[in-house]
C-alpha cells in the first residue's frame, strides 16, 4: 500500500484524531544533535493538549533516560523519564532481565555515557572508557583477553580508538560465551545540513575483524519493540510510529503492527519513500512541525 502524503488541515486533523498514542523518533525527527525542528515544541504541546500519550524511542545510546529528559527540559519540551527509551535503557533491559548477566561479569563498552548508565542502574558493571591511549606496534601486546568481561556492548562512540576495538575484538573471540550486543546499526546520523557517518558504520568494523554477528537491541528489533509495548500496553490500533528511517523506525512500527508516520527531516527523501522496494509508511509528511497548524486553529477557535 503507497504511503499517503499529508499536508491539507484536514488530513492532519484526522491523523490527530484517529490515534491516541505517538511513538517519536528523536534525531531527525524531534531535533537535530540539541537544536529543534522548527515548530516541533508546539506540535507536542498540542497534542499533550489534546490528551494524547507521548513516548520517545530512540536508537541513539549515547544518553541515558535522566539526561534525555533534561535536554527534553532544556529544549522546553515536557517529557517524564519513563516516557523516554533509548536503545542503552533496552539493552541494559534484556542484559538483566532477558541474558541474566552474571554478578561476577563486567561489560565492555564501546559507547557513551547513556550506556554506561543504563547498565549501572541494572546493576552491571562496565570497563573500556579510558582505553584511548594511542597504540603503536610494540605495544599491542599490552591488549589481552580479560576474563571478567562477558559482554561485549556497541553504541555510538565519537571517541572510538583502536585500543578499544582491539580490546572489543579479543574479548568476543577468546571469552567463550562472551556475548557481543549491538544497542542499534543505524548506518547513519541524521546531522541537519549533513548526514554522518552512523553506530553500523563503526560496528561492522568489529563485525569483519570477528566475523560475529550481534545481537541489535535498537529498531526495528523485537528487544525495544518488546520493551516499549510491555512498558506501555500499547493497543496497536491506536499507536502511530513517527520516524525519519524507513529500515529503523517505520519498519520498527511495521513489525509492532503500528501505523506509521515517516517525516522528511532527518534520512528518508520523499524518493526513498517512493521506492516501492522500500519499507511503506501509513503516511509521510514534510516535518512533525507541520502540525503545529492544529495548535493555531485551536487558540483561534478558543
Ligand atoms: O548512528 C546512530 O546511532 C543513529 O543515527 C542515531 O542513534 C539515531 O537516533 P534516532 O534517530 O533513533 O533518535
Ligand atoms: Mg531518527
Amino acid at each position: 500500500m503507497p504511503a499517503q502524503k499529508l499536508s491539507a488541515r484536514d488530513d492532519l486533523e484526522a491523523l490527530v484524531a484517529r490515534y491516541d498514542t505517538f511513538l517519536f523518533d528523536c534525531d531527525g525527527v524531534i531535533w537535530h544533535g540539541s537544536t529543534l525542528v522548527p515548530h516541533v515544541q508546539a506540535t507536542l504541546a498540542m497534542l499533550r493538549q489534546r490528551g494524547k500519550r507521548l513516548v520517545f524511542v530512540t536508537n541513539n545510546s549515547a544518553t541515558s533516560r535522566k539526561d534525555y529528559a533534561k535536554k527534553f527540559a532544556a529544549l522546553g519540551i515536557d517529557a517524564a523519564v519513563d516516557e523516554i527509551f533509548s536503545s542503552a535503557y533496552a539493552t541494559a533491559a534484556y542484559l538483566a532481565e532477558v541474558a541474566r548477566f552474571p554478578s561476577d561479569k563486567v561489560a565492555y563498552v564501546i559507547g557513551g555515557s547513556g550506556i554506561r548508565s543504563e547498565l549501572r542502574d541494572v546493576g552491571i558493571a562496565t570497563i573500556g572508557e579510558d582505553d584511548t591511549t594511542p597504540v603503536s606496534l610494540p605495544t599491542l601486546a599490552e591488549i589481552e583477553p580479560n576474563p571478567a568481561v562477558g559482554a561485549v556492548v556497541f553504541g555510538i562512540d565519537y571517541d572510538i580508538t583502536y585500543r578499544k576495538l582491539a580490546n572489543a575484538h579479543l574479548n568476543i573471540v577468546h571469552n567463550p560465551g562472551c556475548l557481543f550486543i549491538a544497542t542499534n546499526d543505524d548506518r547513519t546520523l541524521p546531522g541537519g545540513k549533513y548526514v554522518y557517518p552512523g553506530t553500523g558504520a563503526m560496528l561492522s568494523s568489529l563485525v569483519h575483524s570477528t566475523q560475529r554477528t550481534p545481537l541489535v537491541m535498537g529498531k526495528p528489533n523485537k528487544p525495544m519493540l518488546d520493551c516499549v509495548m510491555q512498558n506501555y500496553h500499547l493497543d496497536p490500533a491506536t499507536t502511530c510510529m513517527v520516524g525519519d528511517r524507513l529500515d529503523t523506525d517505520i519498519l520498527f512500527g511495521i513489525n509492532g503492527g503500528l501505523a506509521t508516520l515517516c517525516v522528511l527531516t532527518g534520512v528518508a527523501s520523499e524518493a526513498d519513500i517512493l521506492d516501492p522496494a522500500a519499507p511503506q509508511p501509513t503516511y509521510y509528511i514534510d516535518s512533525l512541525g507541520d502540525l503545529a497548524t492544529l495548535a493555531e486553529s485551536e487558540s483561534e477557535s478558543a
